[in-house]
Order: C-alpha cells, then structure tokens, then sequence
C-alpha cells in the first residue's frame, strides 16, 4: 500500500449547474455539484456516459463557465472570470490531456513539446518532459512513427512541459489497449507523484481507480460518490 495524503484545497466547485439549451430543449448536464481538489491529489472521476464528467473537468479547467454555482482555483473564483482571464488561467496554470493527442504531424515529438515550451512562463526543457514520461529514446521521431500510447505520452509532456499546477485528463487511456494504457497511466502517476501536479482523471475503465487518491463518481449531474481510496496501487498492478 502506497500512503500520501495531501491537503490544501486546489479547486472548489460549490452547487455547480450546467444547462445546455439546443432550441427548445434544456439538457441539465450538471445538477448542483459540490467537490474540492486537494493540491498534490489525484482523483479519478467515474460515471456513465452522459453524467457530467467532461463538462465537469472543463468547467474546472476554464473551458466552459458554470449556468450556476461558484467555481474557485485557490482563491479565485472562475465562475466570475472574463474571457481573458480564463484564457490567462488555462495558459499559466492548467495542462490538458484529451483521449485524441492532437499532435502536429509533421513535427517531431521534441517540437511538439517546444511548441508550449515557447511561449510558457517557466517552463521545462522539452527533453526534460519527454524523460519523465518515458520517451527519451524517442524524441525525434514523428507521431506517424509512434504507437497510439507513445504519441499519448508525448500528449502528457506537452500538457506538462510548462509545470502546470493542475492536470485534467478526459479519457487519456480510452484509445489504448492494456499495456500502452498502463503506460500511460504509469506517466500520469509518475508526474503527480514527482511535481506533485494534481491530477484528475476521467475513465470508464473503473479498475484505474486503484491508482488514485481519491474516486468521485458523478450520476446525473450529480457526485453520488466521494471516497478516500485507503488502498492505492501502481498502474502495473491495474487489472484491466
Ligand atoms: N455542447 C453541448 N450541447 C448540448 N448538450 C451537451 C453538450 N455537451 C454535453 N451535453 C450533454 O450534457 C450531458 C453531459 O455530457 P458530458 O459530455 O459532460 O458527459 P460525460 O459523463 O463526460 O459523458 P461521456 O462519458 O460519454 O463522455 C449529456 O447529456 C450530453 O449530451
């Protein structure tokens, strides 16, 4: 058993709702959420589809705005931010994993990375992020050339290149088969472990909760779980 318990609140998303109207017909994607994000903590955030998950982690992230409720990152509110600081909010302090990498085709793994390193305020050496998700053996080759787990690992070193405080990671896995998933899960666990960059992690994949600190579990717009996982284990012990 792993034991690291961290405490200080990162995020905190206070009666949280989320409408989205298409003509006449409302969608209530998000129904009255409370949670808070711990700094350092990695939580993975379970639920069918159509429970709120992404809409939850982009509100969290500064991609979307709540329809109500209040949203803070340390101390400040984000439901009440304009445009440009949302922008500036995402830009110095959030990284991004998607479960499609969307990486440049016709750059290199390295020049993926530097594409963020260039224009962050402190970041890290591409070669740096490259190392810590296990690819330094592969920083010069073309995503065409890499497998889907490969090119998702270069997808963590760009979203983490630039010391993010936190990381949001919809479906990182969803693509992958067992063993380049657990891959990437191993980068994921090794950066929150090492830069103690929190972490949250949305699957379908249930069993990758073992990895976490903590498992929130939406329903409907709503979280209906919200459990320490006293028992935490490494990506290589996940049965998927
Ligand atoms: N842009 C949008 N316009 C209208 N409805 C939307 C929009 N985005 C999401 N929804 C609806 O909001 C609800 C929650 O969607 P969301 O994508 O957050 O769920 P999810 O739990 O992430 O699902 P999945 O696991 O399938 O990705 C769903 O009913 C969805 O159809």
């Amino acid at each position: 058993m792993i034991q690291d318990t961290p405490t200080l609140p990162v995020f905190r998303a206070e009666g949280v709702t989320r409408v989205y109207q298409t003509g006449a017909v409302k969608v209530w994607a998000l129904r009255g959420v409370d949670l808070s994000l711990t700094e350092g903590e990695m939580v993975v955030l379970l639920g069918a589809s159509g429970s709120g998950k992404s809409t939850l982690v982009n509100i969290l992230g500064g991609l979307d705005l709540p329809s109500g409720g209040r949203v803070f990152f340390r101390d400040t509110e984000l439901s009440q931010a304009t445009d440009r600081q949302l922008t500036a909010f995402r830009r110095d302090h959030v990284g991004f994993v998607f479960q499609f990498y969307n990486l440049v085709p016709s750059l290199s793994a390295r020049e993926n990375v530097a594409l963020v390193t260039e224009i962050a305020r402190d970041p890290m050496p591409p070669e740096e992020a490259l190392e810590r998700v296990g690819l330094a053996h592969r920083m010069d080759h073309f995503p065409a050339e890499m497998s889907g787990g490969e090119q998702q690992r270069v997808a963590i070193a760009r979203a983490i290149a630039k010391r993010p405080d936190v990381l949001l990671c919809d479906e990182p896995t969803g693509a992958l088969d067992s063993k380049t998933g657990i891959q990437v899960l191993d980068a994921l666990y090794e950066v929150n472990r090492d830069l103690g960059t929190a972490t949250v992690l949305i699957t379908h994949n249930a069993s990758i909760q073992r990895i976490a600190h903590r498992v929130v579990v939406l329903a409907d717009g709503k979280v209906v779980r919200d459990d320490p996982n006293t028992d935490r284990v490494l990506p290589a012990q996940v049965s998927w």
